[in-house]
């Protein structure tokens, strides 16, 4: 950085993702296209979540990069060995309750004329994820503006922006559980924007429910905030989402669609940007050269992300489906991603797909849907993994668990036609038939042809004079240098 001036005529960030794997790699990632673009960037991770990267990546892995900055607050929760951070419930309201005292001390601090770094700055906007509605209170108390980025699609979004309409319509809370099955969920809904046929069963099912409870509170905050933000960024492309994305600038003053992430990130110069990771657990690398002993778009590549928990049943169904479709298979496990039983596979399982199965607790999730040997992707359909999967052209099996899940899966199966929807609850030969007809059917070749459209269209995107990157600029110059 050269003089004072210079400094301090860059904008100064202040980043603060939802502290759970999947939004602190969106974060940080659009970060660090901020700060490629000239802005100087405060991260703030809590102090669990720090250790946790520099235990991960190692001790100097968050240095280096010049104006960017990490700080820490405390989550508040009871440490112990298990990882609190992975129970979403307590988590949330751990965010609702602790974390807007912490965080008005570290503004105060950032906000003030004379930091204690004196080439940089005092903040000039929160950029915080778009769920954490203490964000918006303490922006409001410190007078400065606040941005809402979101690692949802513009779908999910404007699905969960429908709650008050659920309400007033009589649709939610579910009257009793009975509802839940007698086909009130099949009912197509025709007010939403840019939804055309969709049922009630496909909006995001944190209000398909007959008891909204605090988690649900999570997400009211947030929504009913959504007006606030200097602005809202999501983490897609116009052209995948044009008529939501269109609806939402009609309800919003300004919308940004930023992504797909990656593949802007690759516009960059790889000697310009520090190779700093995302990831809190370690990555099982080995993975990669197992796919280089595979044929092309031969392997089926499973995961459901950090957070969703799958009953130890399911998972065997899986595995036997897996096992009974004698397909080349990848598979990731994280310890805490069943609930009950661990040691769930017989020998059996294992003498039986020894030659073509491997599981590991945790990979480079982009590199392997990049991988050519990889042709299908079984996923639970978080937004990250979705948009992944479609800038590297791999057509998904759909297993959505909850939240913004099913919304994508909808969009993922119904509107840009790259996957098949497996039910809740499949068994082996449901499983079996699925992962055939996906890698080698007839339907399977037409997805992967309109995955490679996608992957195209997403690319183009992400070109420096395609919609991502003109929104990026647009961003930057309309957001956050606009003097008021
Ligand atoms: O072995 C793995 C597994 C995952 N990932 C990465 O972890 C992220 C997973 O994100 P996502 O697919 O969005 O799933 P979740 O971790 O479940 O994300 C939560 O957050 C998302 C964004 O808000 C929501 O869309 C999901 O529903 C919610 O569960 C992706 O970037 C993956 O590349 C890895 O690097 N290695």
């Amino acid at each position: 950085m050269g003089s004072k001036e210079v400094a301090n005529d860059k904008p100064h960030i202040v980043c603060i993702p939802l502290p759970v794997q999947s939004h602190i790699k969106g974060m940080l990632k659009f970060a660090k296209l901020l700060h490629r673009r000239g802005v100087h960037i405060t991260f703030v991770n809590t102090e669990f979540n720090h250790n946790r990267f520099l235990k991960s990546l190692g001790p100097n892995s968050l240095d280096g990069l010049p104006d960017f900055r990490f700080e820490t607050i405390p989550d508040g929760l009871q440490s112990s060995d298990e990882d609190t951070t992975q129970n979403v419930a307590l988590l949330g309201e751990a965010v609702r309750t602790n974390f807007l005292a912490p965080f008005r001390d570290l503004l105060k601090k950032l906000t003030q004329s004379s930091t204690s770094h004196n080439d940089i700055a005092p903040a000039s906007h929160i950029v915080s994820d778009g769920w954490m509605a203490f964000t918006v209170t303490a922006a409001e108390e410190m007078g400065i503006p606040v941005v809402l980025f979101f690692t949802i699609s513009a779908s999910s979004l404007m699905g969960f922006n429908q709650f008050p309409t659920l309400v007033e319509k009589g649709l939610t809370p579910l009257k009793d559980e009975s509802w839940l099955t007698n086909g009130f969920l099949d009912q197509v809904i025709d007010w939403v924007p840019g939804f055309k046929g969709i049922r009630l069963r496909d909006l995001p099912n944190n209000f398909i429910t007959t008891n909204p409870n605090e988690s649900l509170d999570f997400f009211l905050d947030a929504i009913e905030r959504l007006g606030k933000g200097s602005a809202i960024v999501l983490h897609t492309f116009d052209e995948l989402e044009q008529e939501v994305l269109d609806a939402l600038s009609s309800m919003f003053p300004r919308v940004y669609a930023i992504g797909p992430q990656q593949l802007l990130l690759n516009q960059i110069p790889q000697h310009a940007l520090k190779a700093m990771g995302y990831s809190l657990w370690k990555e099982e690398t080995e993975c990669l050269q197992w796919l280089n002993s595979r044929a092309p778009s031969s392997v089926v590549y499973v995961n459901f992300g950090s957070l969703a928990v799958v009953t130890t049943e399911q998972l065997v169904e899986f595995g036997w489906g897996l096992a009974n479709s004698k397909l080349p298979f990848f598979w990731v496990i994280r310890p805490d991603l069943v609930a009950g039983e661990s040691t769930i596979f017989q020998l059996e399982f294992f003498v039986e797909t020894k030659e073509r199965g491997l599981i590991a607790s945790w990979c480079p999730q982009e590199q392997v849907l990049e991988h050519p040997s990889v042709g299908g992707f079984l996923t639970h359909c978080g937004w990250n993994s979705t948009i992944e999967s479609l800038s590297a052209g791999v057509p998904m099996l759909c297993f959505p668990c909850f939240t913004d899940q099913q919304t994508n899966c909808y969009c993922i199966c119904n509107k840009w036609g790259i996957g098949m929807e497996i039910s809740n609850g499949a068994k082996r030969d449901e499983v079996e038939k699925l992962v055939i007809e996906l890698m080698e059917g007839e339907k399977g070749k037409q997805l992967k042809i309109k995955a490679m459209e996608w992957k195209k269209l997403a690319e183009e995107a992400t070109t420096p004079h395609g919609s991502s990157s003109t929104n990026l600029d647009n961003f930057v110059n309309q957001v956050l240098r606009r003097k008021s």
